[in-house]
């Protein structure tokens, strides 16, 4: 059964000036614990489909369903990661992670345990009462993952969480990260430009279009390679096999749309 359904889901934004048609008739299903990527060219509307899961913005058209109720009428706790960490920089490591509970008046000494346990899970025991100045950005992006899972939320939304971390901490974050979420069975969907990072990470990859979003086609990571360590992934065979088949595809995507573009370009006279 399906957690998560998207059906014929599209969004316009407009201002004033302009109108942007950011998703079209988007429709995907994600079961309960699974890993879903969506990788694509910039604008294609990654993190609109995220914004809208988070209800951040309202879609247009379409309709969205939780255990098959829609949305709005579920309860859908969200974790949500960005490229940023967003860390208080007045506040402890631990005041930090315990932002979400303190919300949601939750300040149980259990809570604080899990929040310390955590945090030792990430490789960050004796740091509780340092600040966020004193952390590498890596270390900051761990803080920041383990503030995600302390509400404990249905859907993890990671919206490239990596991307403005260097290569060798990076690898090391997917492995950590991927060891978490399948430790706690998260369901959760992953935004990256990077194709090998997809791979290594998701279950499933819906490769999108742009202009405006769409789903251009959905690979299925083949098991041996889910059932692997992120940065070990990289080095089957099978990684390279469908490394090579999205790689075609964004390329065939994009040598169209440009096509495209030529063709409504006005004549020039
Ligand atoms: N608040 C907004 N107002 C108007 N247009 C927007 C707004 N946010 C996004 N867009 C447009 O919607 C489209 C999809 O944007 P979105 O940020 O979802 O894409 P993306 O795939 O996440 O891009 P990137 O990979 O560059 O982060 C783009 O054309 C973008 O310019």
């Amino acid at each position: 059964m399906s957690f998560l359904t998207l059906d014929h889901v599209s969004h316009h934004y407009f201002s004033k000036k302009n109108f942007t048609k950011a998703l079209d008739d988007i429709t995907f299903s994600i079961k309960e614990g699974e890993f879903v990527a969506l990788l694509g060219p910039s604008g294609c509307g990654k993190s609109t489909i995220l914004s809208i899961i988070a209800g951040i913005i309202e879609h247009t058209a379409g309709e969205i369903y939780v255990n098959d109720q829609p949305l709005q009428q579920a309860e859908l706790d969200i974790g949500y990661m960005l490229q940023q960490d967003y860390l208080f920089p007045w506040k402890s490591i631990i005041d930090n992670v315990l932002i979400g509970p303190k919300i949601s008046h939750d300040q149980s000494e259990e809570t604080k345990k899990n929040a310390v346990d955590l945090l030792n899970q990430v490789g960050l025991s004796g740091i509780t009462e340092d600040y966020p100045d004193s952390l590498s950005g890596g270390m900051r992006q761990r803080v920041a993952l383990v503030r995600t899972l302390i509400t404990n939320p249905k859907i993890l939304l990671l919206d490239e969480p990596f991307s403005a971390l260097d290569y060798q901490t990076r690898l090391k974050l997917e492995d950590l990260v991927w060891e978490l979420l399948g430790l706690y069975s998260k369901t959760s969907i992953l935004v990256t430009h990077d194709i090998g990072e997809a791979i290594a990470m998701s279950d499933r990859i819906l490769l999108m279009d742009a202009n405006p979003g769409s789903i251009a086609k959905t690979f299925e990571v083949p098991v041996e390679l889910r059932n692997e360590k992120p940065f070990l992934v990289r080095r089957h065979p099978k990684y390279q096999i469908l490394f090579d088949k999205i790689w075609e595809k964004l390329n065939k995507n994009e040598a169209n749309s440009l096509q495209h573009e030529v063709v409504e370009s006005p004549n020039e006279t």
